[in-house]
């Protein structure tokens, strides 16, 4: 299916500077990337290869940024609307030549940013809705989001009124209204007749073309509550948009120590390495050195600074799944090569803290030993655990709902890394490689039983 996103008006509320701005609206960045580069990123996530571009004020810039679309691996087509100063009608109809072999279609805004499972979940809503019909030329779809009250700007937004799964009214001055249009069409090939039909009376606003398809009810809403988009119009939003981007980079996996301490720095870190050309490859690298120093330092008899090396790589393992999510840069070798170098980088500290440990003088270097033996030998049980239960049942371990009260102590990495922090910032080698040794092995044998209760 192919995409017309309309990014052909002057963006005025968006001023930013007295004289002329540095960039048309859609190429203004956020967070690493232009505005119209998420939209296209977040409908490749969701399957969308093809697109045509309406652009209209100054169209040459974001067609020469843009080029042909093979950078991200897309096809992207131009179309010139001549009456960009007028409603985004105009726009729909600019696009028309480059849509006449297709029956339907999906119409994006530029400047609206929006979640890729969103439009991935659309998608899917209307084809099981296209399904059920003989002809759906004069089908048509709306994204709409049915929490109005969490949208910023609801003056400005296209309110929505919704009843038994059609659209009753559309319009930004209704009253009574439970929904909100965010931007995501699926038309059928007959909205273009509709559109001209209305071009005379409705001045080329797509929204005034739309009350004749919602007159006959053929305007149908995918009604969603939890998915984030938002439309950048003036400068708050893009502040908005930024804050709503990097909330959204947090996982639901994340343990107490990560989302709590680690993800507010990690964070930061991020805001700011988005717009530098760091991957997250070289990220994930980084964390692990980290590590590897931290147990060099263990071992040469510095345990603060190993310590707090620990915490600093523990925190920079987050940064590269967040700069992967937002840079749209995630790779299944990422993920593999994220993981291994978790494992080598929990060995690196778990050996320093052991030659440091011994090297220090320990009472009973035997001990010390066989504590270190346990907690190298337990710690990748952790992952080794999780990944085996996702390979037997198909499903995800999650911790946080699986590993019951466990969840609370710091069995993960993001908990034994704290640990270890501590260690390092107490002087306390021996009893932190006790504790790993403990917690891990103590981990292994409780998700033993847990398995065994899911696996049945
Ligand atoms: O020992 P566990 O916790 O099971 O190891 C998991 C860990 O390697 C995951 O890596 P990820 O980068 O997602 O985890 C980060 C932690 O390592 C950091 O400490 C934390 O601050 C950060 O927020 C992340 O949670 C792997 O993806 C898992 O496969 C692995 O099980
Ligand atoms: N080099 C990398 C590292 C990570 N990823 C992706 O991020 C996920 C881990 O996210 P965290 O916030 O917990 O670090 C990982 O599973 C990958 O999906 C990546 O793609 N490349």
């Amino acid at each position: 299916m192919k995409a017309v996103v309309v990014a052909a008006g002057e963006g005025s509320r968006m001023r930013m500077t007295a004289g002329k701005e540095p960039f048309p609206k859609p190429l203004l960045p956020l967070l690493g990337l232009r505005i119209i580069e998420r939209v296209f990123l977040a409908a490749r996530k969701a399957g969308i290869k093809e697109f045509v571009v309406v652009i209209g004020y100054r169209g040459d810039e974001i067609r020469r940024y843009l080029g042909d679309g093979s950078k991200w691996g897309l096809k992207i087509q131009y179309a010139f609307n001549e009456h960009w100063l007028n409603g985004n009608g105009y726009s729909l109809l600019a696009a028309k030549p480059y849509l006449e072999s297709e029956n339907r279609f999906l119409l994006l805004m530029a400047d609206h940013i929006f979640e890729p499972n969103l439009l991935k979940h659309f998608l899917q809503f209307t084809d099981d809705e296209i399904k059920k019909v003989q002809s759906d030329k004069n089908l048509h779809f709306l994204a709409v989001d049915a929490c109005p009250e969490k949208v910023t700007d609801l003056e400005e937004a296209t309110k929505v009124y919704t009843r038994a799964g059609k659209i009753i009214a559309l319009g930004k001055e209704i009253k009574d209204f439970n929904g909100v249009d965010c931007g995501i069409f699926n038309f059928g090939a007959g909205i273009f007749e509709t559109v001209e039909k209305s071009l005379k009376d409705s001045g080329g606003s797509l929204s005034e073309a739309l009350q004749l398809v919602v007159k006959t009810g053929n305007l149908r809403p995918f009604e969603f509550k939890n998915y984030y988009w938002h439309d950048i119009d003036q400068k708050k939003d893009l502040q908005q948009a930024r804050q709503k981007l990097l909330q959204h980079l947090l996982p639901k996996k994340d343990g107490i120590v990560s989302r709590y301490f680690n993800r507010p720095i990690s964070l930061t870190i991020t805001s700011v390495l988005a717009n530098l050309s760091a991957t997250p490859n070289i990220i994930s690298f980084f964390s692990f050195s980290l590590c590897l120093l931290g147990g060099v330092l263990f071992a040469l008899g510095y345990p603060l600074a190993g310590g707090l090396l620990a915490q600093l790589a523990s925190i920079i393992d987050g940064v590269d799944g967040e700069i992967a999510r937002l840079k749209f840069q995630e790779s299944l070798f990422g993920a593999y090569l994220d993981s291994i170098l978790d494992r080598y980088g929990d060995a690196a500290l778990i050996g320093g803290l052991t030659a440091g440990s011994l090297l220090g003088g320990a009472s009973s270097p035997s001990f010390v030993l066989i504590m270190g033996f346990l907690a190298l030998t337990a710690s990748p049980l952790s992952m080794l655990a999780k990944e085996k239960y996702a390979n037997l049942t198909g499903k995800t371990y999650n911790p946080l709902e699986l590993d019951g009260y466990l969840r609370y102590f710091p069995f993960n990495r993001d908990g034994r890394l704290a640990l270890i922090m501590l260690g390092g910032v107490f002087n306390q080698l021996t009893a932190t490689l006790l504790l790993l040794a403990l917690l891990t092995n103590l981990q292994a044998i409780y998700r033993l039983f847990v398995v065994r209760q899911n696996l049945g």
